[in-house]
């Protein structure tokens, strides 16, 4: 990226705009390093004076005010001010040159480093190096901090378009309904982590989510590294069918029925726009996948199934690793607004004890994914491990956390590997007389039973 023009087109939009609410825009939101020449950056520096004292921006102001070896060329500088509407999107190129310029010197300063490395100190100048290039930055839309009082009329629209439901593409509506009317849908920097044993379910409820997307009309990608991309769809036509895998293996044995909603599944899902994208990758991979796809089109959400799968960069630890894989991803869906849903298997230990729910405690050993995750879904079947269990047919949907509000467990039904419909208070209830029975009886004195 050639810095040196868009500086000079942007100093020459300034002189041109004078005292605009473009130019105090640009000037609050970029600095004065970011400008490499020194004859533009003096210019710019009186500009930005100029500004802060209220006084006149025009060629004479500014070339009064910069050293004698820079006031001959403002008049040249000025004359360039051919598309001062462009004023936006040159102080966005200046912006971006200057982080690539950030970014150059940040690793030839780690380069130096690592000339210097021995086996003594390797892991103090492997911790100074990956520091300073965490620091780099990333292109950022040119969004600086907002003073929340500012903000107000644009919370108030958001306001307005929630008591008219025109709002629905900001958040993440999951299709769980009594848990999207808790919440109102996850937000779309959101990185929510459906973590279980195997079987309970975490797949399903992410496909589930898919459909659920994709019927409104959204575009997610589904990234698999445990099944095929053609298993992904049998399941979505499953899932949108509410016929049984098995059924869909055997189309022989398929009743009328279950082939008309199995034609009638296919061609909703022909309309609608759900990726999947299966192999194995790296975070990066994936994310640049996903990137892409939200640049060109836009991206509802982007499901990884799942984190343990991934392929892990080189680091000291496991838990490492998995850390820089969460924390990739959420910086992922702050930076694109694109919620992430990441699938994490839950090592045994669960299984030692007498309640056998998971709970945050269970995901100490994927690195920093408890502290990264905004939300954490724990889909649990009690049938999994007893199936004579009373909740058979019953799944529980357990929020173990929400940074946005409280956490709490919500009901769905279980039939044919489906997540289903069912009724919150029935079963709360029935789960709440259990509880009782379980509890152990006290005689006439008062004194516990046995
Ligand atoms: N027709 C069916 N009726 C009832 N349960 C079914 C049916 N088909 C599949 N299942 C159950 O659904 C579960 C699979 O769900 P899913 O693949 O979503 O689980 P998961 O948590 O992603 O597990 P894994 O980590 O092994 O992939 C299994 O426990 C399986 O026994």
């Amino acid at each position: 990226m050639e810095s040196l023009e868009f500086e000079e087109l942007l100093v020459a939009a300034m002189i041109a705009k004078g005292d605009h609410i473009d130019t105090r825009d640009i000037v609050g939101k970029l600095p004065v390093e970011a400008f490499a020449n020194h004859h533009l950056r003096a210019m710019y520096r009186v500009i930005v004076r100029l500004l802060d004292q209220v006084e006149t921006i025009d060629i004479f102001t500014v070339k009064h005010g910069v050293p004698a070896e820079t006031s001959d060329l403002v008049m040249e500088v000025a004359r360039r001010s051919s598309s001062a509407s462009n004023i936006k999107v040159w102080a966005k190129k200046v912006r971006q040159c200057w982080m690539v310029r950030q970014a150059k010197e940040k690793l030839c300063s780690a380069l130096e480093s690592l000339s210097g490395i021995n086996t003594h100190n390797i892991n103090d100048v492997l911790t100074e190096v990956s520091g300073e290039l965490s620091t780099i930055q990333f292109e950022t839309n040119d969004r600086l901090p907002r003073r929340i009082g500012d903000m107000m009329t644009d919370y108030m629209d958001v306001l307005e378009q929630r008591t008219k439901g025109e709002e629905s593409g900001l958040y993440l509506k999951t299709g769980i309904e009594p848990m999207d009317d808790k919440y109102g849908g996850f937000d779309r920097t959101d990185l929510i982590i459906l973590a279980g044993r195997p079987g309970m379910g975490k797949t399903e409820l992410a496909i589930m989510i898919a459909n659920s997307i994709g019927r409104s009309k959204g575009r997610g990608l589904f990234v698999s590294m445990e099944m095929s991309e053609m298993q992904i769809v049998e399941r979505h036509i499953a899932d949108r069918s509410g016929l049984a895998v098995g059924a869909l293996r055997n189309p022989n044995d398929m009743l009328d029925e279950q082939f008309t909603r199995l034609t009638v599944a296919s061609s909703q899902l022909q309309d609608e726009d759900n990726y999947v994208l299966d192999g194995a990758f790296t975070v990066d991979e994936i994310i640049s996948h996903a990137e892409r796809m939200n640049q060109d089109g836009g991206l509802s959400f982007l499901a990884i199934d799942y984190l343990q799968l991934i392929k892990k960069p080189k680091a000291e630890t496991n838990a490492l690793a998995l850390s820089y894989i969460t924390g990739r991803l959420k910086q992922f869906a702050l930076r694109n607004k694109v919620p992430v849903i990441l699938l994490s298997q839950l090592n045994r230990g669960v299984e030692s004890r007498i309640d056998k729910r998971p709970t945050l405690g269970d995901l100490r050993e994927s690195g920093s994914i408890e502290q990264d995750a905004d939300v954490v879904i724990f889909p649990y079947r009690d049938e999994v491990y007893d199936e004579n269990s009373k909740f058979k047919g019953i799944a529980e949907i357990i929020v173990g956390k929400y940074r946005s509000g409280e956490p709490k467990t919500f009901y769905m039904g279980w039939r044919n590997g489906h997540f289903t419909r069912i009724d919150q208070q029935e079963v709360a209830a029935r789960y709440a007389q259990n509880e009782d029975e379980a509890k152990p009886k006290s005689n006439w004195r008062g004194q516990k039973a046995g």
